[in-house]
């Protein structure tokens, strides 16, 4: 059994390898089938679990997993959203949501003209690939809580709701 994680980004990658670390892990950059910049939990939900099923169609004997980066609306604010899907070896799914906070008003300005978050970020901090690296939520929580640690409870998520489902079978 392997696990093909349906992105190349590093953040996402290695919080599936902290996660399953008995099984290969395998990166296919697969699509996620919504815009590049999902605009709620609905849409970010549906990219997570497109990219998984994508990775379950891949190979025999495969656990998929997607994991998507949005924001969402909440209260007339902008807030950080993420999900992740996992699709196993028979074809069951598997959804869990990860930590959300609010984006500063600067943030959801950019947003709101179309530009996508991960360039914001870059720009907002004056560095490159933030997405890649602590993520946005990493710099607003002054790196307490960078992308892959809030990637890998997701991924916990997944891996714990799969463990309890297979020992019921
Ligand atoms: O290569 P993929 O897997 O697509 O990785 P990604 O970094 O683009 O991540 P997502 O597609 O899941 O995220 C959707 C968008 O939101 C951005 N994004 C999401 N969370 C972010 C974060 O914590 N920091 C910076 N950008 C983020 C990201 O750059 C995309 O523009
Ligand atoms: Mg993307």
């Amino acid at each position: 059994m392997k696990v093909f994680i349906g992105s190349n980004n590093p953040a996402k990658i290695t919080a599936v390898e902290n996660v399953f670390t008995k099984l290969k892990i395998v990166a296919h950059d697969v699509p996620s089938h919504v815009s590049s910049q999902p605009y709620s939990d609905t849409e970010t939900l549906e990219g997570a679990i497109n990219r998984a099923q994508e990775c379950a169609s891949l190979a025999e004997d495969v656990i998929g997993i997607g994991l998507e980066g949005g924001v969402m609306e909440l209260n007339k604010k902008l807030l950080l959203c993420n999900w992740g899907a996992l699709v196993d070896e028979s074809g069951e799914l598997f959804v869990a949501s990860g930590a959300r906070i609010p984006l500063p008003k600067e943030i959801s300005e950019q947003l709101l003209k179309g530009i996508e978050l991960g360039e914001i970020m870059d720009w907002y901090v004056k560095k490159k690939d933030v997405r890649k690296n602590q993520g946005a939520i990493g710099i607003f929580t002054d790196e307490l809580v960078g992308r892959e640690e809030m990637f890998r409870h997701v991924v916990k998520l997944l891996k714990g709701q799969y463990d309890y489902n297979y020992k019921q079978r």
